[in-house]
């Protein structure tokens, strides 16, 4: 039995695709977890159904709890796998997001130095989830690391000259694999269009879009005397070497993704609560993408029979009004606990879920709202398929995780039978006219 959950979770991981059914027309979504990518071609037809229809011939169990949306495990992908014991299993548990490889999401952060680049690069990360690489940063740390670049950094930095790509793009690469996130915020670079090219090249990634702080001279050099952060190119001499550097070799740079229509001028000049004002639009569609990813996550490991991840996912006080609720508003996770447990005793039960016409509704900076329709496709215990389809919100909160990181929590959902379709009956004369509207 352990086995078989364990075979389940990880074929799931391989083969799970989450789709999308357009309701204005008839495109599907495919979203595609290992590959992170929608796929928008007219693929109706083409949809993998094999771990549908051989799910049909081993599936032999528990038929409610797929009809109560909880639990649910493709036995095809379970006939596909080897791995063999619960051990595995609990290992495995949440583990979705690991398999779900995702084109990483790179944003550039130019601008001279002093311009605010860091200081809001700390906001970002804080509220977008995004990982900041300052390429500064990163070589500072390799001079204390005592590297044998070391030298040739600290005299490069000092003379406010670029050090080579070779170097910076290895660091870059190395703290980026390390992170275990795919948002980065690169500050500080390309600095130079040997830079851009090598980053692109060795990485293969180019950047969503690049953000340019503009600031005067003046006030860089005002903000630099007063950074006191001892910083060996602190000093007048450096900052006047490092201003020239910045105007012969990175306002190039800076023109490159202007003219490919990548650039986001912002007036740095303003203070640091209004510059970050202007930022936010930027990350907004980052964050509506997140959440439906997020959502989707949760479907998938509700289909899949993934609590750690449920867990993960959802705030411990989560509400929710479902049909298995009759009504009453349940609180806490344990009533949907349950159903996880006992998918857990039948692992060969399968379903899959696709969500159509989703909309995400931002509510200010820490909540959302998420909407969709779920068809959700199960066996019945004799290997016969079934159809439901649920009218479905999820309600999301921003909050401070154990280590005050802002991470969404799914804090409340409501769902109901999507209701048949019925057509348009005109009322008899003498009812009232507005029943149905
Ligand atoms: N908008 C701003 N107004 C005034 N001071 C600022 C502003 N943004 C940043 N600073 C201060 O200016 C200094 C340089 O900012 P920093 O973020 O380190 O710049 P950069 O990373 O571009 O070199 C820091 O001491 C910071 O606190
Ligand atoms: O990609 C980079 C980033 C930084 N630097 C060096 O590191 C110094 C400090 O850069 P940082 O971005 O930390 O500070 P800023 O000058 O933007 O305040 C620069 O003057 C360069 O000498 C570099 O050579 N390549």
């Amino acid at each position: 039995m352990a086995s078989l959950f364990t075979r389940s979770l990880r074929t799931t991981c391989r083969h799970r695709s989450l789709g999308f059914l357009s309701s204005s027309s008839p495109t599907w979504f495919n979203y595609r977890h290992c590959e992170g990518k929608f796929d928008t071609s007219n693929k109706h037809e083409e949809r993998d159904t094999s771990s549908f229809k051989s799910s049909k011939s081993a599936c032999y169990s528990t038929w409610y709890l797929a009809a109560a949306g909880i639990c649910s495990f493709s036995s095809a992908m379970l006939l596909e796998s080897s791995c063999s014991s619960l051990e595995e299993a609990d290992k495995e548990s949440g583990q979705i997001q690991q398999n779900d490889v995702r084109t990483p999401r790179v944003v550039f952060v130019l601008g001279g130095p002093g311009s605010g680049k860091g200081t809001q690069c700390s906001k970002i990360v804080k509220n977008y989830g995004f990982t900041h690489l300052s390429a500064g940063d990163l070589l500072r740390a390799e001079i204390r690391s005592g590297s044998q670049y070391g030298a040739m950094i600290q005299n490069t930095i000092k003379e406010g000259k670029i050090v080579p790509s070779e170097v910076t793009v290895k660091l870059l690469q190395k703290a980026m694999k390390e992170s275990g996130n795919d948002n980065f915020l690169i500050d500080g670079f390309p600095r130079n269009e040997e830079n851009r090219a090598a980053f692109e090249t060795v990485t293969g990634i180019e950047p969503e879009f690049v953000i340019f702080f503009d600031c005067t001279e003046e006030e860089m050099e005002r903000r630099i005397m007063n950074r006191n952060q001892g910083r060996a190119d602190d000093n007048i001499d450096t900052i006047r070497k490092r201003f020239k550097v910045f105007v012969e070799s990175s306002l190039p740079v800076v023109e490159f993704y202007k003219e490919r229509g990548k650039l986001q001028k912002i007036d740095a000049t303003r203070d640091i609560e209004d510059i970050f004002k202007s930022l936010k639009p930027l990350f907004t569609p980052f964050v509506e993408e997140d959440l439906l990813r997020l959502t989707k996550e949760l479907l998938q490991c509700i289909d899949v029979g993934d609590y750690a991840v449920y867990k993960r996912l959802c705030d411990p006080a989560l509400t929710a009004f479902e049909p298995e609720s009759h009504g009453h508003l349940v609180e806490g996770l344990a009533f949907h606990k349950f159903y996880f447990d006992i998918g857990r005793m039948f692992p060969a039960l399968s379903s899959q879920s696709q969500i159509s016409s989703p909309k995400v509704t931002l509510v200010g900076d820490d909540a959302a709202l998420v909407t969709y329709t779920r068809l959700r496709q199960s066996t019945t215990m004799d290997g016969v398929p079934s159809v439901e389809a649920f009218n479905e919100t999820r309600v999301w909160e921003r909050k401070p995780d154990s280590g005050g990181m802002l991470v969404w929590k799914n804090v409340h959902f409501h769902r109901s039978k999507s209701p048949r379709h019925r057509p348009y009956r005109k009322a008899k004369k003498g009812k009232d006219a507005r029943k149905g509207c």
